[in-house]
């Protein structure tokens, strides 16, 4: 790591705006600031929340050191007042997070921080950073391991990950949507994720032929013999020797070949043929693997294409969420606090769409009672309850005339306190308990909204009072 402390991991204007908050004398007034985003990656239905441990860490040991300070203080642009105040700073905000694995939508908050003003934005770089690119991976890897239908997919993307952390937590947040485990040895270490291994062509040019490489292998490794076939020739070498080993070097020893792995040429071909042959030599219980370049569109049509494929191994389009690479959450003030009450804030844009929803919020998803689909979800006003045993109407953001009145339904608030008053609340999960909850989870939306293409808008509404809220605020402030 670059460094342990990220306290400095920060715009730089998050810093002169601290210093000039306390300068004006607004930096201990209470601010609200929610995270969302517009967007979802590739088009998609919804996105998966990740990263959410990281931000808590991030949250628990902001510090500024003495470097740190002297730092600030040789830019001579920030009072002794303001630096004074970093040398003693205590993170004293109340901090909300949807739980890691949580099935999320553009327009509602996902974060929400509420504190002294000069703290709650302060933090805003690094909300962004830890939540963007968990979530991304994460929602990458859930259309990965959906279009795999239960086939085993293993994160394969560490040397092409855009540095060392990504590959670290985007191997977690893969897990997290859906991966079955990664080759990241130290994610295994540090979370838990189950390592996957094969070998790399290396292995297979070490050695004179490809025959006395994988029966060094499978003397080396006779538990665990995964073969890659496609140094020299899938069909005519490289599976031809796997058997070979498997009859000669594997069966003596009363051991099994655990399975070749695919690396080029024609995926859905070579595995038709392969596995035709290995089930010849007796082998039906070798597993094919794929890796190249796959992702959700390239597996979905090697399913459709009835390729004989058991596990995938899937590398850079994965970890870097390559067809769609960024996950455009945006942190915006809603609320500050104005004689002793919060006050609502709003940011207008021509673009109707772009229009934040104001004041200090919760959420909601409604479940069907019946069937427990996620029929949508509400953003509410803070402190809104939902009388279960009623009808109850929610309100398009934008068009007033579209409401829609959901009964037989039960709801659960989304937004989980993970700091009171600084102090962390946060109950730590393991990633096995966060990783079923986001496939639990998942498997309530509609098929509709789970469509790869073109996917249902799910509802995300707000309440009547948080309607009226932003309509009149956009009355005021609409020239
Ligand atoms: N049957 C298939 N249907 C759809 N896509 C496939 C199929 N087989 C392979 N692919 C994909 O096509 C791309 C082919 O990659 P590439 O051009 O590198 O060819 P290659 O045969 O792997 O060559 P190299 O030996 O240089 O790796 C990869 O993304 C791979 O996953
Ligand atoms: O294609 P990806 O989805 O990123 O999957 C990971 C790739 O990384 C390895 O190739 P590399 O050429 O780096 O090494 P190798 O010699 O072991 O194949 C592996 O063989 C895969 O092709
Ligand atoms: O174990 C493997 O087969 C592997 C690991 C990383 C990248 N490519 C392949």
């Amino acid at each position: 790591m670059i460094r342990d402390n990220l306290t400095m991991l920060t715009d730089f204007y998050e810093i002169t705006m601290a210093n000039g908050f306390l300068e004006q004398g607004v930096g201990e007034k209470e601010a609200v600031f929610d995270m969302f985003f517009r967007n979802i990656p590739d088009g998609g239905g919804f996105a998966i929340m990740a990263g959410v441990a990281q931000l808590v860490d991030y949250l628990k040991n902001l510090k500024f050191t003495d470097n740190d300070i002297e730092y600030l203080r040789n830019k001579n642009l920030f009072s002794e007042k303001f630096l004074e105040y970093l040398r003693t700073f205590k993170f004293s905000c109340d901090v909300w997070a949807l739980e890691e694995g949580t099935p999320m939508f553009p327009g509602e908050p996902i974060v929400t921080v509420k504190g002294p003003a000069i703290q709650a934005q302060f933090v805003e770089t690094m909300v962004l950073v830890t939540i963007n690119h968990q979530s991304l991976i994460a929602t990458k890897s859930n259309r990965i391991a959906r279009a795999a239908e239960g086939r085993t997919v293993a994160e394969f993307g560490s040397r092409r990950a855009q540095s060392y952390d990504a590959a670290i937590l985007g191997a977690r947040a893969a897990y997290i949507g859906g991966a079955h485990g990664t080759a990241c040895t130290i994610s295994e270490q540090l979370f838990g994720i189950q390592t996957y291994g094969t070998m790399a062509h290396s292995w297979v040019q070490m050695f004179n032929d490809e025959y006395s490489a994988f029966k060094a292998y499978a003397e080396t490794y006779p538990d665990s013999c995964l073969v890659l076939v496609d140094t020299y020739n899938v069909l005519k070498s490289g599976v031809p020797n796997a058997i070979k080993v498997a009859k000669e070097v594997l069966e003596p020893m009363g051991k099994r070949l655990k399975g070749i792995r695919l690396d080029s040429g024609d995926i859905a071909y070579l595995s038709k043929k392969a596995r035709k042959m290995l089930d010849q030599a007796g082998l039906k219980d070798c597993i094919i693997m794929a890796s190249n370049s796959l992702d959700e569109y390239i597996i979905r049509d090697l399913m459709l294409q009835n390729a004989k494929i058991d596990a995938f191994g899937v590398g850079e389009r994965l970890i870097t969420a390559k067809s769609s690479p960024v996950f455009g959450g945006v942190y915006k003030l809603v609320a500050v606090e104005e004689n002793g009450e919060l006050a609502p804030r709003i940011k207008i844009s021509e673009n109707i769409e772009k229009v934040t929803t104001p004041g200090f919020k919760s959420l909601y998803r409604f479940y069907d009672k019946d069937t427990n689909a996620a029929l949508a979800d509400l953003v509410t006003l803070h402190g809104e309850t939902i009388d279960e045993n009623a009808p109850y109407t929610i309100f398009h953001p934008v068009y007033n005339w579209k409401k829609t009145k959901l009964t037989n339904f039960y709801v659960k608030p989304l937004l989980k306190k993970i700091f009171d008053k600084g102090v962390c609340i946060y109950e730590e999960k393991s990633l096995d308990e966060i990783r079923d909850y986001c496939l639990k989870e998942v498997s309530t939306l509609w098929e509709e909204v789970l469509r790869f293409e073109n996917p249902h808008t799910y509802y995300v509404d707000l309440s009547k009072d948080l309607w009226n809220l932003k309509s009149q605020l956009l009355d005021k402030y609409t020239y």
